[in-house]
């Protein structure tokens, strides 16, 4: 059985990452969506090992410090990371496998496992990220702003990924991220 390449999904704050992976999640059990760590709070209707796990500061320090992270990187405040283990036993095992992760997680990829298939998630305009990352409704002006910060950063990056989806649709989005995850060189 051919490996399946590691696909991983980065994108700017409020663009709809998680609502890509949601659908895909509900549309597609056959895809593996990697469970990232992290020390920010739950929001709402998130549940422990579903969306994220949940983890202290100390508990992040022991994650890094005993190399189970995959990648890890700082966002907005926040820590977050990927569990090594479960995607290296997914790859081995032929299941197609998606990380949804930040842009300096992305980069971290790149140079770890350079097979990796970079996905870069862009808003239909900067206008339109702004109105979903307000629209959402789940975080205050304060971290809004940070995150629209990073989100120019990350918009600058596009360059760095293989390939770029636009999410008008989410529906389209998760159609052309099943067509290549399903697409793996052998
Ligand atoms: N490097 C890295 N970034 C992650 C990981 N999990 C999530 N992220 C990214 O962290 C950022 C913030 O995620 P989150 O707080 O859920 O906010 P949201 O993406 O705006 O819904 C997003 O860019 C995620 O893609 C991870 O394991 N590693
Ligand atoms: N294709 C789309 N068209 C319109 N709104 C969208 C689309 N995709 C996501 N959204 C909305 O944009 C907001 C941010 O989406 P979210 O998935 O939380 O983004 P991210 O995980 O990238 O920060 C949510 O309110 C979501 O419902």
């Amino acid at each position: 059985m051919p490996r399946p390449r590691l696909t991983v999904l980065s994108g700017p704050s409020g663009v709809g990452k998680s609502t890509v992976v949601a659908e895909l999640r509900r549309s597609h059990p056959e895809v593996w969506l990697s469970v990232s760590v992290t020390t920010r709070k739950p929001r709402p209707g998130e549940r422990h090992g579903v969306e994220y796990f949940f983890a202290g500061n100390d508990e992040f320090d022991e994650l890094v410090a005993s190399g189970e992270l995959l990648e890890w990187a700082e966002f907005a405040g926040n820590r977050y990371g990927t569990p090594r283990r479960p995607v290296l036993e997914k790859l081995e095992a032929g299941v197609p496998t998606l990380l949804e992760i930040d842009l300096q997680g992305a980069r971290q990829v790149r140079t770890t496992m350079p097979d990796a298939l970079l996905v870069f998630l862009a808003p239909p305009s900067w206008e339109e990220l702004e109105r979903r990352l307000r629209g959402r409704g789940t975080e205050p002006p304060e971290v809004i702003a940070r995150r629209l910060d990073a989100g120019r950063i990350e918009l600058a990056a596009e360059k760095e990924f293989d390939l770029t989806i636009v999410n008008t649709s989410v529906k389209d989005v998760c159609h052309r991220l099943i067509t290549l995850l399903g697409n793996s060189p052998s």
